[in-house]
């Protein structure tokens, strides 16, 4: 039974992190401004409301609890937004961070998980991307995780902080026992607006391009299950809890699913059919977005269970059908 400190524990990737820790008999301890996230998605263990720079309230923590490691999933994500805001985007995920990562310094408490994306791969030149894939970012968003991989490459070689950066493709689907979901608001995310729609007519669904140089013309992704990323987290904690040195691996399942078949596994996980119309290309948008995990695989022995997006989109699917307007009524 150990405490582990969960920045962003409220969030959606958060959430579950802390049940799939709560599970294997571990407190996780959660700091989240529920800027974005959701009071009630956080149930594992004790619940602190606060920002990741505010270091009087990090003093506590660390002072009260015996914190072994740090996952970080605390981050400003929306990639358009990031375009038009840059600002609010260096400051909540580069400039931010580094009050948490001094406090943890001070606090001596040296391993720190972070959630990195493939977005910092930006537009692929060959697939599956694997980690020595050249990082090119193409948006601020993706420029700030680089950023954040880059300071704790430093702070390792300067004050012994381990980290493993793990870069997600396409987080998706819930947990299996629909205790907890995905609800951005505002929600971007293609299976989630997928799903709305197909609970509710009203919500109209528009894919973004079918131009792309893909089988059927709409963008390709990865699609990887909440509860595997979590599993992986875990892995590379206790990688780090053994004494192992900084990392960085990608999370995804090797799989290109496009926006049709995305669309498509939906209606038959609900027996619906889906309305939706074609609108111009979003800006920014790669292609096509697959990943090779083998590192994870043969090095922290991960293995993913939800693998198949069936399965990925059932989980999701009983989740929106529970909670089809977010945990507090206010998603629309
Ligand atoms: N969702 C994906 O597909 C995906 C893919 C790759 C990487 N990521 C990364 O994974 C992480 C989690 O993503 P998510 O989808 O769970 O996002 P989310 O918005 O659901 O969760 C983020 C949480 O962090 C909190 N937060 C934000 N800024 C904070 C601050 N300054 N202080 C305290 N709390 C703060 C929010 O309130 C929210 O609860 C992010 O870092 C994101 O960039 C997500
Ligand atoms: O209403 C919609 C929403 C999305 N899409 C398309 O669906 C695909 C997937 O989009 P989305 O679910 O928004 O995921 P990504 O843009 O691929 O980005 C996600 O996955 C990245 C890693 O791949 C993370 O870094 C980001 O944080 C996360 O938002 C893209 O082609 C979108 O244009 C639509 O066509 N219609």
């Amino acid at each position: 039974m150990a405490e582990f400190l969960i920045v962003g524990g409220a969030g959606y990737i958060g959430s579950h992190m802390c049940k799939y820790l709560h599970s294997k008999g571990h407190t996780p301890v959660v700091l989240d401004n529920l800027s974005y996230g959701h009071r009630q998605a956080v149930k594992w263990g004790p619940f602190y409301q606060g920002g990741l720079a505010d270091k009087e309230l990090l003093s506590v923590i660390f002072g009260s609890h015996d914190i072994q490691a740090v996952m970080h999933f605390a981050a400003f994500c929306y990639v358009g937004e990031s375009v038009t805001d840059p600002l609010k985007y260096y400051r909540n995920n580069v400039s931010a961070p580094l009050d948490l990562l001094e406090s943890m310094i001070e606090h001596r408490v040296l391993k720190f998980i972070f959630s990195s994306t493939c977005a910092t791969y930006g537009e692929p030149t060959s697939l599956p991307i694997d980690e020595s894939h050249p990082q090119n970012p193409i948006n601020p968003y993706g420029r700030t995780k680089l950023m954040m991989e880059n300071i704790l490459d430093d702070f390792d070689a300067a004050y012994g902080l381990k980290s493993v950066c793990l870069r997600y493709f396409n987080a998706a689907g819930a947990d299996p026992e629909g205790e907890l979901g995905e609800d951005h608001n505002p929600e971007t995310h293609l299976i989630p607006l997928v799903i709305r729609s197909a609970l509710d007519k009203a919500r109209k669904l528009t894919v973004f391009g079918d131009d792309y140089p893909t089988k059927d013309g709409t963008c390709v992704r990865d699609y990887i299950h909440i509860m595997d990323l979590a599993q992986a987290h875990y892995l590379a904690m206790q990688h780090l809890l053994d004494g192992g040195d900084s990392r960085k691996y990608n999370l995804g399942n090797g799989n290109g699913h496009s926006i049709l078949d995305v669309i498509n596994t939906v209606a038959k996980a609900g027996g619906v059919k889906i309305d939706f119309a074609y609108a111009d290309r979003r800006a920014g948008d790669p292609a096509a977005l697959v990943g090779s995990s083998d590192k994870a695989m043969n090095e922290l022995g991960w293995k993913p269970e939800y693998d198949d997006l069936e399965t990925i989109i059932d989980t999701a699917w009983n989740w929106h059908k529970s909670y089809p307007q977010g945990y507090d009524g206010e998603n629309s």
